[in-house]
Formats: C-alpha cells, sequence, structure tokens
C-alpha cells in the first residue's frame, strides 16, 4: 500500500550497509571509475542473470557518466552480439518534457544507443506529447517496469547524481513526494528545481538495488556531500537514504571537501582526520551513521 512515511523510509536505509566514499582528482575520472565498476557489474549480470539493469541519471554526474559508460562497456566485453542486446537501460528520474526537450535525462542515453544498446531496451518516459499526465505517465512507467524491469525487483547498478540541496533522482528535501513507499515510481508535481513535472524511482527501488553508486564533482555539492553522507533523514537530505545492497560515492576533491569526519568509526586515511580538507585522491571513507 502507497503510504508517506518518511520514519519508514529512515529506518529502511539505516538498515542498510552505510555508503563507502572514494575520493578522485576530478569528476571526470570518478565518473570513470564509476563507469568501468558499472560494466563489470552488469556484465556479470548478463553472466548471471540473462539481463543486466542499469538506471542512469541526469544533471553533471549524469553527463559524466554519460562520456565513460560506452567505452566501459566495451572494455568489459559487453559490445553488439556479445551482451549489449540483454542491457536494459531506465531513468531513476525523468522530467515530464517532450522527448526532444533539451531537459530530458534520457538525451545522455544516446552515446550508449549508438554504441548498441537496442532503442528497444532504453525505457523512456512518455512525455506530455505521448500521454495526459504526469500521474499517468508515472502510471505507464511503473507498469513498463513490471513488465521489463529486473524479474526480481532488484536494480544491479542504480546511478545517482546528487543536487546542492542533497536531492537525488527527483526526490527532493521537504518535498511531499520523497517519501512515498509501498510504490516503485512516482509523480512528482510542483519541483523546487525546474522543469516543475518528474517522475522519480522511489527509495524503495533503491533499497532493493544490489549496487547504488553516487557520481558528484564541484565545490557546489560539498554541503550535499556532508549531508547525504551523515544518517539517514528523508526529509533534510533524500541523498542520506540513497543506499542499496552496497553503496558508493565517487567525489571529485572539492565536493569531498564535505565529507563528514568518521570520529568513532573506522578511520581510513586522513579524510576522517580532516573532513574540511581536501583528502588526498584515492582515499577512501566510511562515514558515520
Ligand atoms: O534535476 C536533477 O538534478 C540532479 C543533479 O543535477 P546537477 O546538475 O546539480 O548535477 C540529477 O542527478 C537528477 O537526475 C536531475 O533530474
Amino acid at each position: 500500500m502507497t503510504a508517506v512515511d518518511a520514519g519508514s523510509v529512515n529506518a529502511a536505509a539505516a538498515a542498510l550497509p552505510a555508503p563507502t566514499a572514494v575520493v578522485h582528482d576530478t569528476l571526470a575520472e570518478a565518473a570513470a571509475v564509476a563507469a568501468a565498476q558499472t560494466a563489470r557489474l552488469l556484465a556479470d549480470a548478463v553472466a548471471d542473470r540473462g539481463a543486466a539493469h542499469l538506471s542512469l541519471t541526469g544533471g553533471s554526474g549524469g553527463e559524466a557518466l554519460a562520456a565513460a559508460l560506452p567505452g566501459a562497456l566495451a572494455a568489459a566485453g559487453l559490445i553488439p552480439g556479445a551482451g549489449l542486446d540483454r542491457l536494459h537501460l531506465w531513468e531513476g528520474d525523468e522530467r515530464f518534457v517532450a522527448a526532444d526537450d533539451a531537459d530530458r535525462n534520457d538525451l545522455l542515453a544516446a552515446g550508449l544507443v549508438s554504441a548498441g544498446v537496442p532503442e528497444a531496451n532504453v525505457h523512456r518516459l512518455r512525455g506530455p506529447e505521448q500521454i495526459e499526465s504526469v500521474d499517468a505517465s508515472a502510471a505507464a512507467l511503473a507498469e513498463e517496469l513490471r513488465e521489463h524491469g529486473p524479474a526480481d525487483g532488484r536494480f544491479d547498478v542504480i546511478h545517482l547524481g546528487l543536487g546542492p540541496d542533497a536531492h537525488v533522482c527527483s526526490l527532493f528535501p521537504a518535498h511531499p513526494a520523497a517519501p512515498t513507499t509501498g510504490t516503485d515510481v512516482i509523480a512528482v508535481h510542483d519541483s523546487p528545481k525546474p522543469p516543475p513535472e518528474r517522475v522519480s524511482f522511489s527509495f524503495d527501488v533503491l533499497h532493493r538495488a544490489r549496487h547504488v553508486m553516487v557520481v558528484a564533482g564541484g565545490a557546489g555539492k560539498a554541503t550535499a556531500v556532508a549531508m547525504g553522507l551523515g544518517a539517514p533523514d528523508v526529509v533534510a537530505a533524500p541523498a542520506s537514504c540513497a543506499r542499496g545492497e552496497v553503496t558508493v560515492w565517487h567525489l571529485d576533491r572539492a565536493a569531498a571537501a564535505g565529507m563528514p569526519s568518521c570520529a568513532g568509526a573506522r578511520r581510513v586515511g586522513s579524510a576522517c582526520r580532516r573532513p574540511q580538507s581536501p583528502p588526498p585522491t584515492g582515499v577512501t571513507a566510511t562515514p558515520v551513521d
């Protein structure tokens, strides 16, 4: 049953392992490493389960990933005729605008289609030129997910960008749609970031995922990183609830300046000792809940 229940979203996130953060010199490097890991996981999924499901993201993280993914898939052996036709692409969130509108997140899937992912495997949101409302579009995507999504309901990899306000997907702080549970797909009205009508995966989907990867860069994301790597609080910082079975944040040095102290927890490198200073490249930190 669908409910809006921040407490249950927070509790579900807290029951999952805390994220690991990895710091890279640049956003492009962060995305390249995330893409390479993603490609290996997808190749394993094809080998183990006969299909792989990847949820893409938009924004600056999504752009960096889009540049890196085609090459990473090829390097992992996912090429036309050898697994690429088993890869299904979804959007963790999409803007309810026309298919050719520059605001569409799925435009970033173009490189993957060029690389050989069949267009039929790209599960795009129906825009206002195809369907009457954002609610109807969300319902249609939910049906598509039931019919063609992961057989066990678990995405192999979910990519997430990070908003400066600590939103992920189209799940915004203090927005009534963010803590929705009991459904996989949410229609979002009155998004604080334009365009106002969107469709988003819910935290239910994120929490079932095998791997969640957050990719973010730039000083403008440092505060969101600090909040997102803190204790789960879906109202204040939805990113703090973005957890799957394994969750890794790939950050550039500027965004990583916001990483919280690891005091009282496992300390790895100087990132935890001096949270206000950008940690050295390659440092991995396990944040405190
Ligand atoms: O609106 C959105 O924003 C976020 C982050 O975008 P950025 O430009 O600040 O990096 C993105 O992850 C999300 O998919 C998108 O719909």
